[in-house]
């Protein structure tokens, strides 16, 4: 039998059947693997409990500059190869984030924030994650409810447009983030 969870990658995997897939997340998931990836899109297992071994800002140090897949999952790789491609490419870049009701959108949006605010060295000085982040509540008491999937369930579409400025990256970009 394979060590499914060892698989960083499910396209790493010997047979490619919907149980062999969520076996391995399962797998994964019970050693609070809550991260694989699917080639470049991240599978996200919400553990609803917060992990600080997976958010230590030293992380997000650690994910700099690495190329997608290879050091273990995480969402903050996700944002440095954003964060990348946006200087290499010149260009907006866009991440989806998409699933179920109470699977973890808006946290694992927060997540992106944080890690792409601190991508962009200034933010560290000017508190802009704060204010960023501070809004999420505002918007969240005119369009959030209780729902059986979820608590604190956000019942509106969400579009953040994150944009930096030249004298930061010397370079005029913006980047968007689709929920
Ligand atoms: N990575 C995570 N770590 C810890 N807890 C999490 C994580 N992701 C989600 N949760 C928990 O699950 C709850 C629901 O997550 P969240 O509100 O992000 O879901 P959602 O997909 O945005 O749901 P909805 O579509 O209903 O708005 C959160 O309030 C949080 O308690």
């Amino acid at each position: 039998k394979d060590d499914e969870e060892n698989y960083d990658d499910l396209c790493n995997l010997q047979t490619m059947t919907e149980e062999s897939i969520l076996e391995t997340l399962h797998l994964r998931f019970y050693k609070l693997k809550i991260y694989t990836y699917a080639s470049n899109i991240l599978i996200a297992i919400n553990p609803n409990k917060f992990l600080p071994v997976y958010y230590n800002p030293k992380y997000i140090k650690m994910y700099e500059n690495q190329p997608l897949g290879k050091l273990s999952p995480h969402i903050f790789a996700v944002a440095d190869v954003t964060f990348r491609a946006m200087l290499n490419r010149q260009a907006n870049q866009c991440i989806v984030i998409t699933g179920e009701s109470g699977s973890g959108k808006t946290e694992s949006s927060s997540y992106l924030i944080h890690c792409l605010t601190a991508l962009s060295q200034k933010t560290y000085f000017t508190g802009l994650k704060r204010t960023i982040l501070g809004a999420v509540p505002v918007l969240e008491a005119f369009g959030n409810a209780r729902t059986s999937e979820n608590n604190n369930s956000s019942r509106f579409g969400k579009f953040i447009q994150l944009n930096y400025l030249e004298k930061d990256l010397n370079t005029w970009n913006s980047l968007d983030l689709t929920q």
